[in-house]
């Protein structure tokens, strides 16, 4: 179903992300891919869903992939329900709009998506994977859901391995997942703060240069920032006064 060959990662001319990484996940399966953050988690999982190349290695995946990333893209200006008609019919299955109802998505289905809450913005995410069929790539599914939308997802996914589909997924809330086996990555830098910016607008060249910050990259409207751990709380407060908003913070 999902085959990974010897597969190696890096970006431009950085460090290997990835490096020799084996894997093949058959219908029904779910494999959790954990490890520190930097770890290469993330990588895996976008190299797994086919939006980003490998720089060695193969990769086998099958024809329906539905994939969640880490962050929804911002500022979508369609509404939930002609983003998922539309990529239902891209391809070439039935909008599941029971899925959007049985997570709970209280959000107006007709307003541009970039007007919806996080947790309803996150179920519109969660749905369009879900809308595939053969293999589901849920990069922190259960981020930004309350409790109750968190079981009903833990029970799509079951439901969606017993009709076939092979699950790749990252969960840093440690959900005890059955039957669910486990890839540990063990590279990246366990001695620095993973700072996520939700807003950088034209800041990220001066983010860069802040003392402490060891690496800055774009990521969608935002940033992720890696930060020397003595230096962190200087970085916090100097992107706060530039205006930048603070997603999360992790060590
Ligand atoms: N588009 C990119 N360009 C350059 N470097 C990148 C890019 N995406 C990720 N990286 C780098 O690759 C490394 C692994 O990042 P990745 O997001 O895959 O790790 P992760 O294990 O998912 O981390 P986390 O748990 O913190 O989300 C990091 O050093 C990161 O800065």
């Amino acid at each position: 179903m999902l085959g990974l060959d010897r597969i190696g990662k890096r970006y431009g001319r950085g460090p290997w992300v990835l490096r020799d990484v084996d894997l093949a996940v058959e219908p029904g399966e779910l494999v959790v891919v954990a490890g520190g953050n930097g770890s290469g988690k993330s990588t895996l999982l976008r190299v797994a869903a086919g939006l980003t190349a490998p720089t060695t290695g193969r990769v086998r995946r099958p024809a329906s992939v539905g994939y969640l990333p880490e962050r929804f893209p911002a500022g979508v200006g369609l509404s939930a329900r002609a983003y998922l008609g539309h990529l239902a019919a891209v391809r070439g299955v039935p909008a599941r709009w029971d899925l959007l109802e049985a997570l709970g998505f209280v959000g107006d289905d007709s307003a541009p998506m970039a007007r919806l809450s996080k947790g309803n913005a996150q179920k519109v995410a969660l749905v369009q994977a879900l809308q595939a069929t053969d293999l589901l790539v849920l990069d922190e599914p259960w981020s930004g859901l309350d409790a109750a939308a968190g079981a009903v997802l833990g029970e799509l996914v079951a439901t969606a391995r017993e009709e076939g589909a092979a699950v790749l997924l990252t969960d840093h809330h440690g959900h005890d997942l059955p039957d669910a086996r486990e890839l540990r990555l063990t590279g990246g830098s366990p001695t620095g703060v993973v700072v996520e910016l939700d807003r950088v607008g034209g800041l990220l060249a001066r983010v860069s240069e802040l003392d402490g910050v060891l690496a800055a990259t774009a990521v969608g409207g935002g940033a992720r920032l890696e930060v020397r751990r003595d230096a962190s709380d200087g970085v916090l407060a100097e992107v706060l006064r530039l205006g930048c908003s603070v997603r999360s913070v992790r060590s």
